[in-house]
């Protein structure tokens, strides 16, 4: 199978799934089973996606589990740093790619298999050339060791069309600095779902945090929302 049919679709899907949700689990997980589960246990909490990292042998096997079992569910592909680590996630029927730094060549092929593709920006430098090279939304990454918002506001001068996925030393608290940033879409981070809670089989805490989280996104929209009718 070519995967572009899907992937044509999930083009305008990774920025539309990113606005809505405002956070985006980052998981690493050790078989597609748990991925079914933990996929059932965030969207309990009201999380309806995720990013499954290719930081383990069952990436492949989870992302096409869920995708196949849960049509609802918006599954992305993360730590694609190779060109054959995106045709195992375009096989696996992921809906988009993420990666935490700008490889040319990944980008390039990403493109041509019809992948909507995340790569990831640190600098200036980098910002500049991810958007150069075609990126729609760039993943700030290492985001909190990186500069966090302050980091944001000032790339917002030069860059003001970037649209960011900030990710990695984010944790709930941190969620109403960065989402008050128009350049925001959505803050991903490994907390929701951390391994040790994987492993110990801890779905209801994963759900609880997943619940944290939206509520924590909702009341972040919601004030936003009322600022901007007062406001206008
Ligand atoms: O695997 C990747 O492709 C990455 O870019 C790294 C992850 O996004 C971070 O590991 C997030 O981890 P936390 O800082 O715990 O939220």
């Amino acid at each position: 199978m070519t995967g572009s049919g899907a992937a044509a679709g999930a083009a305008t899907r990774a920025a539309d799934y990113l606005a809505q949700a405002g956070v985006v689990p980052v998981v690493v997980v050790s078989s597609a089973d748990q991925a079914l589960h933990l996929a059932d246990a965030l969207a309990a909490g009201g999380l309806t996606g995720m990013e499954v990292t290719f930081r383990s042998a069952a990436a492949a096997a989870a992302i096409r589990a869920v995708t196949d079992a849960r049509p609802g569910f918006v599954v992305g592909a993360g730590t694609l740093l190779t060109t054959a680590s995106v045709d195992a996630a375009v096989e696996a029927g992921a809906h988009f790619g993420v990666a935490p730094g700008t490889n040319p060549e990944v980008l390039a092929h990403a493109a041509s298999r019809g992948l909507d593709f995340i790569p990831g920006a640190a600098t200036a430098s980098e910002l500049d050339r991810a958007l150069a090279l075609g990126a729609d939304v760039v993943k700030l990454f290492p985001a909190e060791a990186a500069g966090g918002v302050a980091l944001i506001d000032a790339l917002a001068g030069p860059y003001p069309h970037a649209r960011l996925m900030p990710t990695g030393g984010i944790r709930v608290d941190d969620l109403p600095r960065y989402l008050s940033r128009p350049s925001v879409l959505a803050c991903g981070g490994t907390w929701i779902a951390p391994r040790d809670l994987l492993e110990a089989g801890d779905f209801a805490e994963i759900t609880r945090r997943a619940a944290s989280a939206a509520d924590t996104v909702r009341t972040i929209r919601d004030n936003a929302r009322k600022e901007h009718h007062h406001g206008a």
